[in-house]
């Protein structure tokens, strides 16, 4: 590792010469294989063996990537064959030192020994006096250099300054250009024995200084893994912890489920408790359910409470005192007409008394009128909350007969909390889903025990289709339906998304009219609803649009529920429709009128659920419904009342805008080929509200 680190160092050690190192390699490559510039070739005189054996030792370059990184000072090339001049000229030097060098040994050989050692020991002596004042400012430049806080083995500084020094020396001494190379050699070899040492002394000084470097790297790298030790400790710790806790998770997951569970229901038992002390009290104030007998039949029948007692005689007591004023002042009248005939002394004064007492009674009866209607409005507020009460306890008495009023857990997964309400064949109640985590509406489908085999069946299927189309059903104007299981043999549950809101109906129970902008919003979700049903590759006819099927979330977004009635409209269908198999279904103020067709199988499409729509929307702005309104079931199948539905009339209060009263015609035209269909009316500009 320490190796390849020093590899590293050391070839980033020679970034300054990078761009230029592969040219310089070329060259030295080619001279060492004989392809030396023609220009310096032909200044060079044929070389001896052993000087090309020298040329072919690997250039100074190519020690800082071999393997042995730390040459010895033996091992290290004198100066002027290792000279790492940065430029190009100094990569041609390099050779020419060599060669030359070669040729000064080769003239020496032919001097008496003595001689040449004398003068070499002369002229070293000369450049070691030079040298040691230059190396002592040397290394004083170096020493700031290192207070300045700049790497001395650094190849990029550091060795440029030696380089710089060295430099002008060397090619002093050496360049064959200067002439002087030859006489400096033979009068002095002694710059060259300085130039060892002082190269020495910088390569061990780099070298110190790298080994210092190397060592503060493996102290790094030994610290790098001790902290990677570290952490890998800690991770196995936090992942052992994280299992540990997932594991406790496990374990606490039903006990924590059961906690919820728990909670769930003691908040929904003290729900129960307090919606049944308040039917009391209300009950007392509204009224409560008796029980006659006549004979052996046992009916209930409703008692009114004390409030509309009050109310009551309220009401007389102003009758009373209105038909006492109205005697008063009949008397008056005729007293002043009596008056009239006779001849007194004072006629203008008593005849202002007469008017005074007239303006006295005018007040008082104007004043029992207006309280009179203040009662009236209280007493139908009380048929409203009667309302209400009513119902409340025809769903408590529905949660207590239930048997499914004991906070059952359903599939492992659905709480189930508080009855909503009772339908036809169906108990809905409100759960949470203990997976989810979120409330839900369980929907509980009974098939009646006395039923025979085949309508069980054919039960079953008709709650399979409709799961079938409702669970492919995602908008939010549509309730989502999120699962379906059984729950026993007559028994299976629907789940669907939770609304806790009321519905329509219990809203216009509440407040039978809707101010207009109120109305408008719900109808264009409904119609948003219907042009998704209309959109989806296989269209769908929802066939049961009433206020009962709208519900409301806890923001007030109306959602559109209940497909058990709808039809899939097939591929295959006429422009006319599809051919109507279920006739006698559906909830008759709100159907169409082909759906009354009993000369043929009546042909439908969305156009049905544009008449319904027409009917909710009526029946939001005038509080009653347009056809048919007082009438049962029973009495508008019996006297073809929809059949007869060929215009719609308005009441003259409350006031509606002529746009409303357009779009209530267009929903509800007679002739269903006349009538639009929802993509169509959808487009009407009282459905939208984008700005024109
Ligand atoms: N998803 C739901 N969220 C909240 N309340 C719901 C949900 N679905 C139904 N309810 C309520 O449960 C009650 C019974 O619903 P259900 O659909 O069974 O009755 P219905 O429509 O009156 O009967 P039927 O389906 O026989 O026509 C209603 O008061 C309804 O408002």
């Amino acid at each position: 590792m320490s190796d390849d680190m020093l590899l590293h160092f050391s070839s980033n050690s020679s970034n300054q010469s990078d761009h230029s190192l592969p040219t310089k390699i070329a060259k030295l490559e080619a001279r060492l294989v004989g392809k030396a510039s023609s220009a310096t070739a032909s200044q060079q005189p044929p070389l001896p063996q052993q000087q090309q054996q020298q040329q072919q030792q690997p250039p100074a370059w190519s020690s800082l990537s071999s393997a042995s990184k730390f040459p010895s000072a033996e091992d290290l090339p004198d100066a002027s064959s290792s000279s790492d001049s940065d430029d190009e000229n100094g990569g041609e030097f390099l050779i020419q030192a060599n060669t030359l060098k070669r040729q000064k040994v080769q003239k020496d050989d032919n001097l008496p020994v003595f001689e040449h050692v004398e003068a070499v020991a002369e002229g070293r002596q000369k450049i070691v006096e030079a040298m040691e004042s230059k190396a002592s400012s040397d290394g004083n430049r170096r020493k700031q250099g290192r207070g300045r806080g700049h790497s001395v083995s650094s190849r990029g500084r550091g060795s440029r300054a030696n380089d710089q020094t060295r430099q002008p020396i060397s090619s002093s001494i050496l360049s064959p250009s200067n002439g002087q190379l030859e006489n400096s050699y033979h009068k002095d070899s002694r710059p060259k024995e300085q130039f060892r040492t002082d190269d020495r002394i910088s390569v061990e000084e780099e070298m110190t200084s790298l080994r210092a470097k190397v060592a503060a790297l493996e102290e790094d790298l030994r610290k790098c893994r001790q902290e990677a030790s570290d952490y890998q400790n800690l991770c196995r710790q936090l992942e052992k912890e994280l299992k540990d806790i997932k594991d406790y998770d496990q374990q606490m997951k039903p006990k924590r489920t059961k906690m919820i569970a728990d909670l769930l229901i003691a908040v929904s038992k003290a729900e129960r408790q307090e919606a049944r002390m308040k039917v009391r009290q209300d009950s007392l104030r509204l009224g409560n359910v008796g029980v006659i007998r006549a004979g052996t039949v046992i009916s209930e029948t409703w008692e009114d409470g004390q409030a509309l007692k009050d109310l009551n005689a309220h009401l007389r007591q102003l009758l009373e005192a209105k038909e006492a004023v109205e005697r008063q002042r009949k008397q008056l009248k005729k007293r002043q007409s009596d008056k009239g005939d006779a001849t007194d002394a004072e006629p203008g004064a008593q005849e202002e008394d007469i008017l005074i007492q007239d303006e006295i009674y005018k007040s008082r009866l104007a004043s029992i009128k207006r309280e009179e209607e203040s009662i009236l409005r209280e007493r139908d507020r009380y048929e409203l909350d009667k309302g209400r009460l009513i119902r409340e306890m025809k769903r408590i008495r529905d949660e207590d007969g239930s048997r499914f009023n004991n906070f059952q857990i359903l599939n492992n997964r659905y709480a189930l909390l508080n009855l909503l309400g009772k339908g036809g064949f169906s108990e809905v109640y409100k759960a949470y889903d203990l997976v989810e985590h979120r409330y839900v509406a369980c929907k509980l489908h009974g098939l009646n025990a006395q039923w025979s085999e085949e309508k069980k069946q054919s039960y079953i299927r008709h709650a399979i289709r409709e799961y079938n189309i409702h669970k492919t059903l995602v908008h939010h104007h549509i309730v989502r339906l999120w699962d379906i299981f059984e729950i026993d043999q007559n028994t299976f549950c629907t789940v669907l998304e939770y609304c806790s809101g009321k519905d329509l109906d219990a809203v216009l129970k509440a407040t039978p009219v809707l101010p207009e902008k109120e109305a408008r919003i719900i109808i264009v979700q409904i119609f948003q609803g219907l042009v998704y049903l209309n959109k989806k590759a296989q269209k769908i006819i929802h066939y049961d649009l009433k206020p009962g099927n709208v519900l409301f979330d806890e923001l007030g977004v109306a959602k559109v529920t209940d497909f058990g009635l709808s039809k899939i409209v097939e591929d295959d269908v006429g422009s006319q429709g599809m051919e109507l198999t279920s006739q006698g279904a559906g909830t008759y103020w709100y159907l169409p009128p082909e759906c009354f067709e009993l000369s043929k199988t009546p042909l439908i499409s969305s156009k049905v659920d544009v008449w319904s729509a027409g009917v909710l929307f009526y029946q939001m702005l005038f509080g009653r419904r347009p056809f048919g309104h007082d009438q049962t079931q029973e009495r508008i199948l019996r006297e073809d009342t929809i059949i007869k539905a060929r215009k719609v009339e308005f009441p003259s209060r409350p006031t509606v805008s002529n746009e409303a009263k357009d779009l209530i015609r267009r929903c509800l035209t007679y002739n269903q080929s006349e009538r639009p269909d929802v993509l169509t009316i959808a487009q009407d500009p009282y459905l939208t509200y984008s700005k024109k």
